[in-house]
């Protein structure tokens, strides 16, 4: 069973970050010391001590195997939350693929598995040559693509999936996750990407109970990862 993944999503804001929480759990399940990783995380808040924090960032810390400097879960953190290359550009900082690499494989020597998250969809650049893709490439991890089950998503779900094939990545599956309550004609959106995509499907996430769900400029919940990780299953 692979131990080490990259979670894509078909956009931004489809839930890869819950995703990538619970299947953080799941290894951990296993007893595996699993940790999650951000490659370049967008968008800062003060927590109520008064410290910079990022949301993402803090999800995959309180889903991981023990409390890790920010620095080591994520070696970019910009402030605004936009495309991390525009971001870059801003703070004057640019995205070097082989420092995100080198931060990469630190976290790995004290790892026994590893989900990194990437950021917003699959060919999101992060600079003027590069995107998610080639990190994820660098990488050479199996990819778990996160469909936002909403309107659109057969098309965004199957772009993304050739994308990622055009890469030469291994698809270890994929997950829907259903955004809303209100996401019509569901089943059927479903039916129609498992018809087109042979990946395995590892589960669908109901829309999270009004108490699990996430406040603007917070972690999601364990509970919250915990009651997706029931909806879903680890690839084989
Ligand atoms: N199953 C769900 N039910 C209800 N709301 C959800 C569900 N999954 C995600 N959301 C909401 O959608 C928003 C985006 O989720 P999330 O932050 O996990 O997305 P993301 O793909 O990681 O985004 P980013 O590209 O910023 O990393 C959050 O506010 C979250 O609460
Ligand atoms: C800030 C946001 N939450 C994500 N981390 C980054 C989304 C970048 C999207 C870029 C784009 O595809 O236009
Ligand atoms: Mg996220």
């Amino acid at each position: 069973m692979p131990r080490h993944f990259f979670v894509t999503g078909t956009d931004t804001e489809v839930g890869k970050t819950l995703v990538a929480g619970a299947l953080i759990l799941k290894l951990r399940e296993l007893n595996l010391k699993a940790n999650g990783f951000k490659p370049v995380a967008a968008g800062t808040y003060r927590n109520e001590s008064g410290i910079t924090c990022n949301e993402d960032i803090e999800t995959l810390r309180l889903a991981s195997h023990f409390e890790h400097d920010v620095a080591l879960l994520c070696p970019y953190v910009f402030d605004q939350a936009i495309a991390p290359h525009v971001a870059a550009a801003i703070q004057g900082k640019p995205l070097d693929k082989a420092l995100i690499m080198k931060a990469f494989q630190t976290l790995n020597t004290q790892s026994e598995a590893v989900v990194v998250e990437g950021a917003g969809g699959f060919l999101v650049p992060i600079n003027e040559q590069e995107d998610l893709g080639h990190i994820a490439q660098m990488m050479q991890l199996p990819v778990i693509l996160v469909v936002g089950m909403r309107l659109g998503c057969i098309n965004h779900a199957l772009l993304t999936y050739e994308a990622i094939r055009a890469r030469n990545l291994p698809i270890a599956g994929w997950v829907a996750n259903t955004l809303s309550d209100e996401m019509p004609y569901l089943q059927e959106s479903l039916k129609t990407i498992k018809n087109r995509i042979s990946s395995p499907f590892l589960g669908l996430i109901p829309p999270l109970p009004a108490h699990f769900r996430k406040l603007p400029n917070t972690p999601y919940s364990l509970k919250a990862l915990q009651f997706a990780a029931q909806h879903m299953r680890l690839p084989e």
